[in-house]
């Protein structure tokens, strides 16, 4: 191996005699505390100080940096040689280090020269220590304490002028003389201060890892802002208990009432109260609260929140009262009449079999149906032979028993715009073994040009459904405003369409029944009212039913017709059966449209019906242009229809002279 090389990479320098005497006491070999480990003692403060504070001469001369703390690494473990060639080893030093320096072409040979006379000055101050050390412990504990070592950069500055002082002292004192020594131990201070450097590099690492993953550590996530499901929930014992408590206020607010607030505090937030408590939307809430006095309508919501008895209605045409009771008697269903003011219902109080599966309902002896919805076709009151018109039928409850009233004499028209509804209609009419029915889908507001000159109508109407909100509480949220305009609205229409398609001349007849399963006024007093005000040719009678409360003269500050007096409402609370609303209307003769210059429009209502939403309107003004009758052109409908059926009949229509506007009941019957 050449000079060159080995001075390169070659083994580390063995340090001479003099490194092996000063390592210890015992003998031990220097590195324990020159180099090497994480915890550097002497020799880092020599490598520190002679790297850093080596006199100027010594740092020109240093060769470049790496590749000598290469060297001293692998040299530090190594305890010190104690052969003889420790003198070559040294004399292959010096002569490396010349070379290398040369050879990397950072120094010159003055450099070298420097160096080595760097070395004698900075010799002479080592001796003294080194002999110092010989004494003791060879290391100077105190001077090389670990601890104090790797205290802090204050603890290096010390070091740092320790040496500057020990250099401007001359510092013959600190190192020996001996050539060997004194490269061993610059090597060493150089070893130890690379490590130190590595030990802080490292530290400096870490810490910044720590530091990075400090700010990487991802925030705690903060619990608890969002409200859980029950702080969401709000309290109903509390609110169950206001609502009482402004109850009782507001029905003495003289007494009662907190000074400085107003009623209409107390009653806006009862409103709301009852909305949240039975779980309305405001707007409901407070159209069904205003139609109650204050305690009434807590009774209102409370019966909303109870189910209905369950009726049945004996369909006369398969069975009678008493014989469809006894055979479910006899399956062990548990039941009474209804009342005094039906001869068909019963009450449904338990069944051990389903009720709508009983081989009597498959054979069509009842219908599952509620007690108010007997109501309209009692107040109908339809004939047998007579001609009715049921406007909107599916499925069929009132159908039925309108035919079954005829007992399946005349014709009723069942007629549904919901063609799917229509479906289960037809089901029940054939299940109920109803033979005068003749099923249709129009709009109802086609009538009479579809067919008129019926004796009776009825009209029970589409509607919000609020008398049914035990059987359906979705009804409670999904009501708007803007659905109220809109039945409302459709309501009108239907109810002139169903007076304007009796036949005024009707014998029998001549009867319209308009009723909902809604508690709302604007779709009962204000469609009777409404329908009142467009045909002159109409007036209410009473619905011939005993019992049921007055309808609305007066609500809200709206008067309606006196007669409107006769209608009949039934309440949950109050008659234990669905809201209800039941109006019957006497066609007193033909209708005359007045001239327009009379005021006779049938639009004037359709702004008040469709508020704010100016495009609805105009669809629905245009719908109600197109809602003008052509009596001429009904009157040759019903004729034909009427000769036809005549004719069916196996009667000389020509010879029978049959008389206008009469319906074909009377002409057979002539
Ligand atoms: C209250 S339900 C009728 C219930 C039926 N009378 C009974 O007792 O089984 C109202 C009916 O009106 C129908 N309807 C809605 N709009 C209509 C319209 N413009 N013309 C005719 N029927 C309509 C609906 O399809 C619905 O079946």
């Amino acid at each position: 191996m050449g000079r060159r090389q080995r001075n390169k990479q070659g083994d580390p320098a063995a340090f001479g005699d003099g490194s092996k005497k000063k390592a210890g006491a015992g003998g031990k070999p220097a590195p324990a505390r020159s180099v090497g480990g994480e915890k550097v003692g002497a020799g880092a403060k020599r490598k520190r100080n002679a790297e850093e504070e080596l006199p100027k001469a010594a740092k020109k001369a240093a060769p470049a940096k790496a590749p000598v703390k290469t060297a001293l690494k692998k040299k530090a473990p190594a305890p010190a040689p104690e052969s003889e060639d420790d003198d070559d080893e040294f004399e292959g030093l010096e002569d490396s280090e010349v070379e290398a320096g040369a050879d990397d072409g950072v120094q010159n040979m003055d450099d070298w020269e420097d160096v080595d006379s760097a070395g004698e000055d900075v010799g002479k101050a080592k001796a003294s220590l080194f002999d110092n050390s010989d004494e003791g412990s060879g290391m100077d504990e105190d001077e090389f304490d670990e601890d104090e070592m790797m205290a802090s950069d204050d603890d290096e500055d010390a070091f740092d002028s320790e040496m500057e002082d020990d250099d401007s002292q001359g510092g013959g004192a600190m190192f020996s003389d001996d050539e060997g020594d004194l490269e061993q131990l610059r090597l060493a201070n150089l070893e130890a201060m690379s490590a130190r450097l590595d030990a802080k590099a490292a530290k400096e690492k870490e810490d910044a890892e720590a530091e990075l993953l400090q700010t990487n550590i991802v925030p705690p996530r903060p619990e608890g802002i969002l409200p859980t499901e029950e702080e969401l929930t709000p309290d109903l014992a509390i609110i169950q208990t206001r609502i009482r408590e402004i109850a009782r206020v507001l029905n003495d607010f003289k007494s009662l009432g907190e000074e400085g607030r107003s009623r209409s505090e107390y009653t806006e937030q009862i409103i709301q109260d009852i909305a949240t408590y039975y779980g309305y939307n405001t707007y409901l809430a407070e159209k069904l609260f205003n139609i109650f006095s204050i305690n009434e309508a807590i009774e209102f919501f409370e019966a909303n929140e109870v189910p209905r008895p369950v009726t049945i209605r004996t369909n006369t045409l398969k069975t009678r009262r008493r014989d469809l009771a006894q055979a479910l008697l006899n399956r062990g269903v548990n039941l009474e009449p209804i009342g005094k003011w039906t001869k068909v219902g019963l009450q449904i109080f338990e069944s051990p079999v389903p009720i709508g599966a009983t081989p009597e309902y498959l054979a069509g002896h009842y219908m599952l149906q509620a007690a108010s919805s007997f109501l309209p076709v009692m107040a109908l009151a339809p004939q047998e032979h007579e001609r009715v018109l049921d406007m909107s039928a599916a499925p069929g409850g009132k159908t039925t028993y309108i035919a079954a009233l005829q007992k399946n004499t005349g014709c009723v028209f069942a007629n549904d715009s919901n063609k799917d509804r229509a479906k289960s209609l037809v089901a029940n009419i054939h299940r109920l073994g109803v033979r005068n029915a003749v099923v249709c889908s129009y709009d109802g507001r086609e009538f009479p040009k579809v067919i008129g000159g019926f004796d009776r109508v009825l009209l029970d109407a589409p509607c919000s459904g609020t008398g049914v909100i035990s059987k359906d509480a979705s009804v409670k949220t999904n009501k708007s405003e803007r659905d109220f305009m809109l039945l409302s609205h459709l309501q009108k229409q239907l109810v002139l369409a169903a007076i304007d398609s009796v036949d005024p001349h009707s014998k029998t007849g001549g009867y319209v029944v308009y009723s909902t399963c809604s508690v709302t006024v604007e779709e009962n007093e204000a469609v009777v009212d409404y329908a009142l005000r467009k045909r002159p040719n109409v007036k209410l009678v009473p619905t011939g039913l005993d019992f049921g409360r007055e309808g609305f003269t007066k609500f809200r500050g709206k008067s309606f017709n006196p007669k409107v007096v006769h209608t009949r409402r039934y309440y949950p609370h109050v008659h234990n059966m669905d809201g209800f609303y039941v109006a019957k209307f006497k066609i007193m003769g033909p209708y005359k449209a007045p001239a327009k210059d009379e005021g006779g429009d049938e639009e004037d209502d359709v702004p008040m019906a469709f508020g704010a939403d100016g495009e609805e309107a105009d669809e629905a003004v245009k719908r109600d242009d197109g809602y003008k009758f052509d009596e001429e052109e009904d009157r040759a409908l019903i004729e034909e229809s009427r000769k036809k059926l005549l004719k069916k009949k196996g009667v000389n229509v020509r010879a029978g002279g049959a008389k206008k506007g009469k319906g074909p009941k009377e002409k057979v019957e002539a």
